[in-house]
């Protein structure tokens, strides 16, 4: 599917994001945001650091509890149904948070037995998205020694192997090389032709421009904008209207003492 889809308003609802409020203490990170997203779409979350999308998205894949406000998936309600919810969602996870010691086929594997798969399809899958990855060379390899890059493709491989019907990505292209960026687009465009919803979060107005069929723009925990892309955009450049929208550009800073070139 490409950014240029036409989409109808009368499209099912893969993900309904109802008044969600988030605060931490005093701070409020998510401020009563509504965000719907059409099955089928590859919705991309943009927005300032700090604006709320980590803790947005942590919020819809029932890791983070919201304050309040409710997150329904395919219909049901994600809080009251956590483990059907997370059977047909596909998180990423961050690097931090997978079995490092573990070869990246072992952990591929490991995870689809985690979601109830048998063996012999799991390890299937786990060599089918090693070689998509361009991991296969790396099989013996334990995950600790990947680079920063590769992990992410393991990251997202993991999300994937239980064949989930909507995929939450956080910053999915960040540290991975322009090449394995294009395969891992490829290979996510192919998920959402075959029906898949894809959600992601990104500060990359390029890639989201390029890969998005919907977007939204986040400030200071609310929306300021969501739609298709055409429809944010409004016949701008989407970093214009993310400008636009969100301020914050500043004057170009001088500093006396930040001078290249030879010094005195
Ligand atoms: N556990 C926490 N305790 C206190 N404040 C938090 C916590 N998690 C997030 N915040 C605050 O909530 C706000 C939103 O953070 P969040 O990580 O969701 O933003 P983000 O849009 O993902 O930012 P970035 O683009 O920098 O990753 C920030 O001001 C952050 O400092």
């Amino acid at each position: 599917m490409t950014a240029d889809t036409a989409y109808s308003s009368a499209q099912p609802v893969a993900l309904s994001v109802d008044g969600l409020l988030k605060t931490f203490g005093r701070k409020t990170a998510v401020d009563n945001l509504h965000l719907d997203v059409p099955e089928g779409s590859f919705y991309g979350i943009v927005g300032p650091n700090g604006a709320g999308k980590t803790t947005t998205l942590q919020m819809c894949t029932g890791m983070l509890l919201p304050s309040a406000g409710h997150v329904s998936l395919f219909g049901q309600d994600v809080w009251e149904n956590l483990d059907e919810a997370r059977a047909v969602m596909g998180v990423m996870p961050q690097a931090d948070e997978i079995f490092d010691r573990l070869t990246g086929r072992q952990l591929l594997i490991y995870v689809g037995l985690l979601h109830g798969m048998k063996r012999e399809e799991s390890r299937r899958r786990a060599d089918d998205l090693m070689a998509a990855f361009g991991l296969a060379d790396a099989g013996k390899k334990i995950v600790a020694d990947y680079s920063t890059g590769m992990k992410k493709k393991i990251c997202l491989a993991v999300a994937m192997i239980h064949s989930p019907r909507i995929l939450f990505l956080d910053e999915p292209f960040e540290a991975v090389d322009p090449v394995s960026s294009a395969n891992l687009r490829d290979i996510l465009k192919e998920y959402v032709a075959g029906g898949g919803t894809v959600v992601i979060s990104s500060h990359v107005m390029a890639l989201v421009e390029k890969m998005c069929s919907h977007v939204a723009i986040i400030a200071e925990g609310t929306v300021r904008a969501a739609g298709t892309l055409e429809e944010v955009s409004a016949g701008e450049e989407l970093e214009d209207r993310f400008f636009e929208l969100v301020g914050g550009r500043q004057e170009t800073a001088h500093f006396d003492w930040l001078q290249g070139g030879e010094q005195e």
